[in-house]
């Protein structure tokens, strides 16, 4: 894309490098610069007979970092669309990885001329199509590309719900293949917000490798305030996997995972981005084994020479390194290491094996599991919370014991990256040539991976055995999501955000009228919340009636003090500065999801529901009822996305908040009795749908 200028070419005979499809008209061959991302490449184009324009690379190498063939196709139906008047063509990367160059009007070209290329500006950027506030405000993430256009998608189903994102399958028409759409929520008024978004995009393009997810490109049109980020689709994810009833990886199929796990955050680590997310949910699996690193959105650029300080809210908590906990500013890939440890742990085991609820809960689960940090490492580190937590007792490391069964290869690995002082954690370059994977057995060849059934009839299927076990949680249709209490919170949280549209009993989705009548993609199905921000600069998140819904039900803003469970964490004195560590010490139950009205239900619904829910937590904190016919409910939150109130809409509009503490404070949290655990759990799933959103507003205010 970002074809902008040209020289004639003279030096190259077009013939050899063009694509075999066609003729050509030699007259008219030119060497445009392109660029992509970051990288300048130059290309060498020719007119077609038919009008097309045939461009290709002139040197492979420019290119080969980036994986790509040589030879570049046209893309676009001849006559139809893509045709750009403005001085830009687009390159993309079509189904075959091969570049792919939309049709440009020749005129835009401008005239041949020798000499490097001036970047496409901003009124380029929007004249290619781009709307004006993306241009402004973004204009390095979408450098040397246009959009595509949503007539040529037919959105199937909604698959996925992040935190800022609804993310659907789709079919692309121009390049005849099933895709990924995440749809961004931010607020173009925002510059924060977009350059936020702006940033997962840039970080994106810089990465180009087979176990990486990978951008396709971007949906959006001159007049759109929205913007859709084109993927290519995988099935599966490893946390869905693994959690599949019956399903037990055997050792080569860890291996063959963990394999592309390392490789896939080599390449991260080695472009200089930090994941700072890494979790089984995160890792996306197609049909033929590949494991693909997703969900760019808490990851950052770094530089290990640099000073910059980065925010220590990343990684959902389970995963989350000791020296973030601690609230580390300069920290660098261990972070994603210590996370793929917990994952291999994860794996071989069948379970999350540091399962914390809480910040300070989560360092002493570390700290049991790993041994106390030594005193040198106290001395050396100067984290900024070490001085309020101490262990009083000092844990002496057992992750061997623990792991007693696992293959010795494996603990070995898992003690490397399970290392309390991150220097110790290794590269991830490091662990591919360790043994683990060079002793047999070795790990499997992907394509020898099972073939598992499309994630749909998973979930169908987990629910209907979730059913048989009576692990109903608030739900009352048939057609609706079922989470087994025990389900992993990535496993559940994905299928809680998947498909929360009415089934037709046969596991189809289908969408109300109202969702398809909106215009845009060849076939619509609408995203009925919407999370902005309002004139305050607080986080509204709202959602509207007509749709058929299910999910969590209650709404409750709540704060857990964990600090009464650490009876061994000590030197929180009486009168500690806790807002300092506030952070550490207190978290957040409740996610914007609890706080979305689900409108398909109907009230009468909701209220049972919100009271069974109710009478489950009743010993766990004051909730006030919900109201019987409210119409929206909404989340505000501060720009820093502390929760600020929550409320329903009564009757006549009235606001009714609900508030209250969700989680018991106790004695001693391993001896929780099994019923509370359960509630508890649900909770802490919930927790890391909010703490995401609050890691995100803190990245816009730090690193943006
Ligand atoms: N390429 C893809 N193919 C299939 N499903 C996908 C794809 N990308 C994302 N999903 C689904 O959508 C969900 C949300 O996507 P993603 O994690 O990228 O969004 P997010 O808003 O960043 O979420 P989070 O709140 O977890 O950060 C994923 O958990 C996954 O289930």
């Amino acid at each position: 894309m970002g074809c902008i200028s040209s020289k004639e070419n003279k030096l190259h005979s077009p013939k050899e490098r063009l694509s075999s499809r066609g003729n050509y008209d030699r007259r008219v061959a030119h060497v445009y610069s392109c660029s992509r991302g970051d990288e300048e490449v130059r290309v060498n184009s020719n007119k077609l007979e038919n009008g097309d324009l045939k461009v290709m690379l002139i040197d492979k190498k420019e290119f080969g970092s980036c994986g790509l063939d040589d030879h570049i196709e046209t893309d676009g139906i001849p006559g139809q669309d893509d045709k750009r008047t403005a001085g830009s063509c687009g390159i993309g990367v079509n189904s075959h990885s091969k570049l792919t160059v939309e049709k440009c009007d020749e005129g835009s070209l401008g005239h041949p001329s020798w000499g490097r290329v001036p970047k496409s500006g901003e009124a380029g950027q929007v004249a290619a199509g781009w709307p004006s506030w993306l241009a402004s405000q973004a204009s390095e993430a979408i450098r040397g590309w246009v959009p595509r256009q949503a007539a040529t998608f037919k959105k199937l189903d909604r698959i996925g719900q992040g935190t800022y994102s609804n993310v659907y399958k789709a079919y692309d028409v121009t390049r005849d293949k099933t895709v990924a759409l995440k749809k961004v929520r931010f607020d173009i008024n925002d510059s924060e917000s977009v350059k936020f978004m702006a940033r997962e995009i840039l970080i994106l393009r810089r990465l180009d490798h087979p176990n990486i997810i990978k951008l396709e490109g971007l949906i959006t049109s001159e007049n759109s305030h929205s913007l859709y980020l084109v993927f290519e689709y995988m099935e599966h994810d490893l946390t869905g996997l693994a959690s599949i009833p019956g399903i037990k990886f055997k050792e080569p199929q860890i291996k063959c995972y963990i394999q592309q796990l390392f490789s896939g955050l080599d390449h991260c680590h080695s472009r200089g981005v930090l994941h700072r997310d890494i979790k089984g949910s995160n890792l996306l699996i197609d049909n033929n084994g590949i494991l693909k690193i997703a969900d760019f959105g808490l990851a950052s650029f770094f530089d290990p020479k640099s000073n910059t300080q980065l925010t220590s809210r990343v990684v959902t908590l389970w995963y989350r390194a000791p020296e973030l906990l601690l609230g580390a500013s300069h920290y660098g890939v261990a972070v994603d290491l210590w996370s793929t440890g917990c994952i291999i742990g994860e794996l071989y085991t069948g379970k999350p094996i540091l399962p914390g609820r809480t910040e300070v809960e989560q360092l002493h689960k570390i700290f049991k599991l790993c041994g106390s940090p030594s005193e040198d490492y106290w001395r050396r580190s100067k984290l900024p919370h070490m001085s309020v937590i101490k262990t009083q007792r000092s844990y002496r490391r057992c992750l061997a014991e623990t792991f007693r069964d696992l293959p010795a290869s494996a603990v070995g690995l898992i003690e490397t990256l399970l290392s309390i002082d991150p220097a110790q954690r290794g590269t991830a370059s490091f662990a591919l040539r360790t043994e683990y994977f060079t002793i047999e057995p070795r790990a499997c060849d992907p394509s020898t991976l099972p073939k598992y059934p499309p994630r749909r009839e998973i979930d169908a299927k987990m629910q209907d055995d979730a059913r048989r076990q009576g692990a109903v949680v608030g739900r009352t249709k048939e057609s609706e999501a079922v989470i087994p209490s025990n389900a992993h919170p990535d496993l559940s949280t994905s299928v809680q955000r998947r498909d929360r549209h009415s089934s037709n009993g046969r596991g189809e989705i289908l969408y109300s009228k109202k969702e398809q009548a909106v215009s845009g993609f060849l076939d619509y199905c609408s995203n009925q919340t919407q999370a902005f921000r309002d004139g305050k600069g607080h986080y509204l998140v709202q959602q509207h009636k007509n749709v058929s819904h299910s999910g969590p039900l209650i709404s409750g803003t709540g704060w857990t003090n964990a600090g009464k469970n650490m009876d061994n964490l000590h030197q929180v004195p009486a009168r500690t500065n806790l807002p300092k560590v506030s952070g550490l010490l207190t978290s957040r139950t409740s996610s914007p999801e609890e706080h979305r009205h689900y409108p398909g239900s109907s009230d009468q619904k909701l209220v049972k529901q919100a009271s069974r829910f109710h009478n489950l937590l009743n010993e766990a904190g004051s909730m006030r009822k919900q109201d019987q016919n409210h119409q929206i409910r909404r989340m505000a939150y501060s720009p820093s996305g502390q929760m600020r109130k929550s409320y329903v809409r009564g009757p006549r509009g009235n606001k009714i908040y609900v508030s209250g503490p969700l989680l018991y404070p106790s004695n001693n949290g391993d001896q929780m009795p099994q019923e509370r655990d359960r509630q508890i759990q649900k909770y802490a799933r919930q927790q890391h749908d909010q703490t995401k959103l609050e890691m995100r507003n803190t990245h816009r205010k730090q690193e943006t």
